[in-house]
C-alpha cells in the first residue's frame, strides 16, 4: 500500500515538475520584437527619415531579372535598310562587265579595219558582223557606208585613227541627241510622278522596277511601288522584297485581281504619303494584243486621273534579239512607250539591239540592265557604251 501511494506521489511530483516547465516558457514567449519599419522600403521616406537603411536582400544586377520576351525586330528597321550605291559611281564598274561580254564585236570590227587591204569582201565583213550583233540591216547599211566614205577621205589606215571614226559613227548611230531624262520629280501642284513599267514576263521587269527604285532612293527621292503584275503572286512578293530593302512600301492587290485597282490603289497611296514616284510593274502578258492592250490600257487610264503619266518603260530582254523588236511593237501600239530599258546587256556578245530598238520605236534607250546584282541598272549613255564595245 506505502509503495502505492509513493509510486502516486512520485508521478504527481514530476507531473507537476513538467507543467511547470511547459506553462511557464510558454507564457514568458513573446513576439519577437518588429524590425524597425524602413523608408524607401515599407513607407514612402518623410523628412528626416534616413533612406540609407540596408536594403534586406542583395541588390540584384540586370542578368538576374526575367527580362520579357523582345517583339518584333531588335534594332529599329532603319538600321536594316540597304544603302543603295550612288548611280554616278556605277558606269566604270559596268562598264568593265559590258566589255568583257561585248568584247567580240568591238575586237571583230577592230580587227577587220586593221586589215592591210580594205576591199570590198572586208567592208561585207564589217556589215555582217554589226547585223550579227542585231543592229538590223539598214542602220547596218548606212553605217558602214559613212564609215567607208570617211575611211577614204581621210586617206589612212592608220588604226588608231579609223578606231576614232568607227567611234563616231557608232555614237551617231545611238542617237546621242535622244532626251535619256527619267521624268521622277513630284509635280508642283502636289502630285507624285507615275512610272509605268512594262514587257514581256521573265525580260526582268519585276527586277528593274527594284532597281529603279533603288536608284531613286539613292536620289533621296520617295518612292511608292505598286505590284500591278497580279498574274503571278510570286510578281508581288519578288517586288516587296525589293521596296523593304530600301525602306519602299508596296501596294499589292490578290492573285488574279485587277491590276487596275492596284494602280488606282499605288497612286492614292503615294498621293497620300505625299511621295516624288509612284512605280507601277504590270504582268502585261502576250496572250494576245487586244487583250494586252485592254489590261494596260485601263492601268494607265486609272493612272492617268489625276495628269498624264510621266513615263512608259519598256523592258526588253537584250538577248532576245528580234523577237525583242517584235514585242516592242506590240507594247508600243498597246501604250505610249516614252523609254526603254534593255535588260541582261552582260549576258550578249550583241548589243546592237540598242540601235535596233530605238529606230523600231522612235524612243530612246534610257536604262540597261547590266546583271542580277542590286545595283546592275545604269543610264544608258551612248558614248560610254560605245567605249565599252570597243574595249
Ligand atoms: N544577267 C541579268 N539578269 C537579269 C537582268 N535583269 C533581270 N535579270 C534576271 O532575269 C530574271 C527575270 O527577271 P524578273 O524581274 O522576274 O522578270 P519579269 O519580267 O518581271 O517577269 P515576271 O515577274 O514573271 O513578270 C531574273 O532572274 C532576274 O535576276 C540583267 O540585267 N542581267
Amino acid at each position: 500500500m506505502l509503495t502505492v501511494i509513493l509510486v502516486a506521489v512520485a508521478v504527481l511530483v514530476v507531473a507537476v515538475v513538467l507543467g511547470a516547465t511547459l506553462v511557464v516558457p510558454r507564457r514568458r514567449r513573446t513576439l519577437p520584437p518588429a524590425p524597425p519599419q524602413r523608408p524607401g522600403l515599407d513607407y514612402a521616406p518623410g523628412v528626416g527619415d534616413d533612406v540609407t537603411v540596408p536594403r534586406d536582400t542583395p541588390t540584384r544586377t540586370l542578368e538576374d531579372h526575367d527580362l520579357p520576351p523582345v517583339e518584333g525586330p531588335a534594332e529599329a528597321p532603319t538600321a536594316l535598310l540597304e544603302r543603295p550605291e550612288p548611280v554616278a559611281g556605277r558606269l566604270t564598274r559596268l562598264r568593265e562587265r559590258l566589255s568583257r561580254s561585248q568584247s567580240t564585236l568591238g575586237r571583230g570590227l577592230l580587227a577587220l579595219l586593221s586589215r592591210d587591204t580594205l576591199d570590198e569582201e572586208t567592208w561585207e565583213e564589217v556589215e555582217d558582223t554589226l547585223i550579227r550583233a542585231d543592229v538590223g540591216v539598214t542602220p547596218t547599211q548606212e553605217l558602214v557606208e559613212r564609215l567607208r566614205t570617211r575611211v577614204r577621205v581621210l586617206g589612212t589606215r592608220d588604226p588608231e585613227q579609223v578606231k576614232a571614226l568607227l567611234r563616231e559613227e557608232l555614237v551617231a548611230a545611238l542617237a546621242p541627241e535622244l532626251d535619256r531624262s527619267l521624268h521622277t520629280s513630284r509635280h508642283p501642284e502636289g502630285r507624285p510622278a507615275v512610272v509605268l513599267v512594262v514587257g514581256v514576263n521573265g525580260t526582268g521587269k519585276t527586277t528593274t522596277v527594284g532597281k529603279l527604285a533603288r536608284v531613286l532612293v539613292s536620289e533621296d527621292r520617295d518612292v511608292v511601288l505598286g505590284a500591278a503584275d497580279t498574274f503571278r503572286a510570286a510578281a508581288a512578293d519578288q517586288l516587296t522584297t525589293w521596296g523593304d530593302r530600301v525602306g519602299v512600301p508596296t501596294v499589292r492587290g490578290p492573285e488574279g485581281g485587277d491590276p487596275a485597282s492596284v494602280a488606282f490603289d499605288a497612286l492614292k497611296a503615294g498621293t497620300e504619303a505625299e511621295a516624288d514616284v509612284v512605280l507601277v510593274d504590270t504582268a502585261g502578258r502576250l496572250q494576245n494584243k487586244v487583250g494586252l492592250m485592254d489590261e494596260l490600257g485601263k492601268v494607265k487610264r486609272v493612272l492617268e486621273r489625276g495628269g498624264p503619266v510621266d513615263e512608259v518603260l519598256l523592258v526588253l530582254d537584250a538577248t532576245t534579239g528580234q523577237n525583242g523588236l517584235i514585242q516592242a511593237r506590240v507594247f508600243s501600239e498597246a501604250v505610249d512607250v516614252t523609254g526603254i530599258v534593255l535588260t541582261k546587256l552582260d549576258g550578249t556578245a550583241k548589243g546592237g539591239i540598242v540601235v535596233a530598238v530605238q529606230r523600231e520605236l522612235g524612243v530612246p534607250v534610257k536604262l540597261v540592265g547590266l546583271g542580277e546584282g542590286a545595283d546592275d541598272l545604269a543610264p544608258f549613255e551612248p558614248g560610254a557604251f560605245v567605249d565599252a564595245l570597243l574595249g
